[in-house]
């Protein structure tokens, strides 16, 4: 059976060459015959042939005409190439010249219409002509297998087009047609497109820009994306082929309404078509501007800092003998971990066995290192008799194996991990790390200082007033507000031999919100909040570990931020939900960013009350207030005593927005009566002081909601704003009139501005950006800034410039910053709908934010 597919293929092989001969020798025959002296005249077959189109007055015999004496090139014979040469030819464009380097392949035939399956292997120039003759036999049908780089001059110099059309998929080539264009004053139809996305444009048509007044520098290599390996519908190249053979149509017969100067945007999943206004010619353009600098073609492949194909290039990033081989991998798929790196889709097409897929895309999100270890974890349970089988219980480093199509991607997941995670092969979790020891002694040393200094006070007022020194209330039973149900129902829950107390309210099958008290507080802390998120939410407000009603320990140890963030994901996954809102205030704030950097699949939003971010927090101390107080803690047991003195009188310090005898100043007087009701508190101080985020640890991509009061002494607003530099999507909002407890002290505003946050999920999710909220965003100190560090960054910046660096001491005018990001914010809405892949190429299309931002520019204002 086989030697008779051979000899059919063989024999076939021979007929197509045999068949080729002819048709060049045809093709030469008639291209050598003298011009008709009628050729501007159509014959009555043509007639006929074209009667359909001719009918419409804006083709008529005129314009039928016009066609058939045009010229016109078309660079690329692959997803656009094939439907525009196709409608061009049969709509009887008289001459059409087609450049291509490459062959068909069987992975092009699904768009690459023209193309067949005998043609496998056949130079697309030749396949594509051979068809589009077949089709119209009346026209002029010219391959041209070369490699559109400088080289092309020859071809355009030679040759008058009237319209050359970009159907190329790289960026040099778009460049360098552009060039060509401009400089020979041919008008260029471009289009692009990409998975179900396509775009569309007329360069250097009628005064019109040209592609580098849109985009004067190439994206950055990385950032674009091909068929090759985004995809692609056919059918959607088809649609933007198509479109451009229309408007060769259009220019060719001069129609009106040619698409220059507006870019058009298809989107093949809503079937949406959208026009977006482009800027107009750029004076200063170097190509077609009014004293350009590009006269003549330049290496493109070097200004683009890309090769001007799409065929992928194997990069080479590791060592040779970091490469497994055949032997290895055989083994390695029996006992190792082979995490497969390619997309979910590619590995479901097909696998090796006993392989995991894990993308590179994810792997590079913040969650893939944890689920790479989730795949380590998992593979290993199940492979009890592998050499690895006692590594996990010992908690020593697997080595995981990656592979992937090409070897690109698994070397770059490979480089990634090393980069981010250079510790990784020791432990996976070191995103939370412990500052130095210079740090630590720093800390002890001024300990001493201060500890003695206000030992010194606190002995002085002992001995002069010893009555007031040693007044502390008996306090038997706990006021009802503290133990009552009106607030929700009192739970404890035990984990890992700890027990914690919380209060529950509101419908268990509605999204969870976990309340973190702060200093010195406990679950009533949120009391205003509870029955207003509880409309909303399954509220869960807890006593930290040694606060309220929850277990004490008393060992400096057990207040570990490891142990504490271990315990509170016990805690979320034994309230039976994988995931939740974490709202934190003061310390309960400082644990919530812990969180959300540790574990970030635990919380959706996280949103901080009067509370920077840790690295933040810990490099302001110094300048803090509190500073003292703080390192006075750090000694053991006379900071216990000192809380007690005055009966309890550092509550009424901190909660000073609650007269003197409230009765949740009762409460909380109750609720710290005794010196260990401190131990656990202070223990806080005593290690929150020495944690930092690793600065490898990428920046938190759940939204995050700053709050903080305009009065709070102990935080700044400028540590506010820097915590931002630690978020993705973030929105920072300030309470009028609050100091520390904002949530307590303006709990109306506070609460409006806190469901606003977790209800209305659009201000927050899509970047921090209310759409419709203007005036509210411009009223407010920095409402909805913005969504990434980067411009976290500048409005810092320009607040700086605002106010000669006065951030935190004084308020600015914020119209001034707010208004020119907005417009930015609008445009980028705008962009993100419908355009979410840049004009680049076919199959080229760049999604960097680079060229995102770029397009928000270009769009008339
Ligand atoms: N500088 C160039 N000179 C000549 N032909 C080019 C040039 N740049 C691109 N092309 C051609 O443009 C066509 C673009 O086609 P398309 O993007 O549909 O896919 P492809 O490259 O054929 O396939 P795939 O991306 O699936 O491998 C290709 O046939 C390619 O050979
Ligand atoms: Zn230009």
């Amino acid at each position: 059976m086989t030697d008779e597919i051979k000899a059919l293929e063989e024999e076939i092989a021979i007929i197509q060459q045999t068949l080729q001969e002819k048709k060049a020798r045809l093709q030469q025959l008639k291209s050598e015959a003298p011009p008709c002296p009628y050729s501007d005249i159509l014959s009555s077959e043509e007639v006929v042939r074209y009667s359909r189109q001719m009918l419409m007055p804006q083709i008529s015999m005129l314009g039928q005409v016009a066609l058939k004496n045009s010229q016109v090139l078309i660079v690329g014979a692959g997803g656009l190439g094939c439907p525009a040469s196709l409608y061009l030819a049969a709509a009887g464009v008289g001459d059409i010249h087609i450049v291509d380097y490459d062959e068909v392949e069987l992975s092009n035939l699904h768009r690459q219409i023209l193309h067949h399956e005998g043609d496998i292997g056949v130079l697309k120039v030749h396949s594509a002509s051979d068809k589009l003759r077949d089709i119209n036999s009346n026209i002029n049908v010219v391959p041209h297998h070369i490699h559109a780089s400088s080289s092309i001059v020859e071809l355009i110099t030679k040759h008058a087009y009237d319209v050359v059309l970009d159907c190329s998929d790289n960026a040099p080539t778009r460049y360098l047609l552009n060039d060509i264009c401009v400089i020979h004053n041919i008008p260029l139809v471009s289009g692009s497109a990409l998975q179900m996305e396509g775009q569309l444009t007329v360069y250097h048509y009628k005064n019109g820009p040209c592609y580098r007044c849109l985009f004067p520098t190439p994206p950055p290599p990385h950032t674009v994306t091909n068929c090759g390996d985004g995809g692609v519908l056919g059918a959607v190249a088809g649609v933007v082929g198509v479109l451009q053979a229309l408007e060769t149509v259009k220019i060719l017969t001069e129609m009106d309404g040619v698409l220059s100067g507006r870019l058009l945007l298809f989107d093949g999943s809503g079937t949406n078509f959208r026009n977006v206004k482009l800027r107009q010619r750029v004076a200063e353009c170097a190509v077609c501007g009014d004293n350009p600098t590009i006269t003549t073609p330049i290496d493109y492949e070097q200004f683009c800092g890309s090769k001007a194909h799409d065929k992928v290039v194997d990069i080479d990033m590791l060592k040779d003998e970091e490469n497994v081989n055949v032997q290895k991998l055989d083994h390695l798929l029996k006992e190792g971990v082979v995490v497969d790196v390619r997309p979910e889709l590619e590995f479901a097409m097909c696998r090796l066995p006993n392989t995991v897929n894990l993308p590179y895309a994810r792997i590079k999100t913040n969650k893939g290192l944890r689920e790479l270890k989730e795949i380590v974890k998992s593979v290993k349970k199940g492979n009890s008799d592998g050499i690895f089988s006692t590594y996990l219980k010992e908690d020593i480093f697997v080595t995981v194996y990656v592979l992937c199509r090409r070897g690109n991607d698994s070397q770059r997941s490979v480089k990634y991990l090393r980069d981010n995670f250079p510790d990784s092969s020791v432990k996976f979790d070191l995103r939370i790390v412990t500052v130095s020891l210079w740090e630590i002694i720093k800390i002890h040393s001024l300990t001493f200082v201060f500890g003695v200094w206000i030992m010194c006070k606190m002995s002085a007022k002992w001995v002069w007033d010893p009555k007031s020194f040693f007044t502390l209330q008996q306090r038997d039973t706990p006021p009802a507000c503290l133990v009552d149900s009106s607030l929700g129902q009192h739970k404890y829950v035990k984990l890992k031999g700890v027990k914690f107390h919380y209060v529950e309210c509101g419908s268990r099958d509605l999204p969870l919100v976990l309340l973190l008290h702060g200093f010195p507080d406990c679950w009533l802390s949120w009391r205003h909040q509870i029955p207003v998120l509880s409309q909303h939410f399954r509220v869960v407000a807890l006593d930290l570990k040694g606060f309220g009603d929850s277990d004490k320990p008393s060992s400096r140890k057990t207040y570990r931020i490891d142990m504490i963030l271990e315990e509170l994901q016990q805690l979320i996954i034994s309230l039976g939900v994988s995931s939740c809102t974490v709202v934190g205030h003061d310390i309960g704030g400082l644990l919530g960013w812990c969180l959300a950097h540790q574990f970030p699949e635990l919380v959706d939003k996280l949103v901080a009350v009067s509370c920077p971010h840790p690295n933040v927090y810990r490099t302001s101390l110094h300048t803090s207030s509190n500073y003292r107080w703080l390192n006075f803690v750090q000694l053991p047991y006379f900071p216990e005593v000192d809380a007690l003195r005055e009966d309890v009188k550092i509550i009424s310090k901190y909660h000073k927005h609650l007269p003197p005898h409230d009765t949740y100043l009762e409460a909380y007087k109750y609720a710290f009566c005794r010196k260990e009701d401190w131990t656990g508190p202070l223990n806080y101080f005593r290690n929150l002081l020495f944690i930092e985020v690793a600065e490898n640890s990428r920046t938190i991509q759940v939204p995050v909601v700053l709050i903080t009061g305009d009065r709070d002494k102990f935080i700044k607003l400028e540590s506010i704003v820097k915590s931002t530099d630690y978020c993705e999507k973030f929105h920072v909002k300030i309470v009028d009139g609050a100091r520390h407890f904002p949530h307590q002290e303006r709990h109306q505003q506070f609460n409006e501005i806190l469901l606003k946050s977790l209800v209305k999920k659009k201000s927050v999710e899509d970047g921090g950006l209310e759409r419709s909220a203007s005036k509210g965003i411009v009223n407010r100190m920095f409402g909805a800034v913005s969504s990434t560090v980067k411009y976290g960054n500048s409005v810092l910046d320009t607040v700086h410039k605002k106010t000669n660096g006065v951030v935190g001491k004084t308020w600015f005018p914020v119209e001034a910053v707010i208004v020119p990001h907005l417009r930015r914010a609008v445009a980028s809405i705008l962009t993100s709908s419908s355009c979410q892949t840049v004009f680049n190429g076919n199959g080229a299309s760049d999604e960097s934010n680079v060229f995102r931002t770029h397009l928000e520019d270009i769009m008339e204002k």
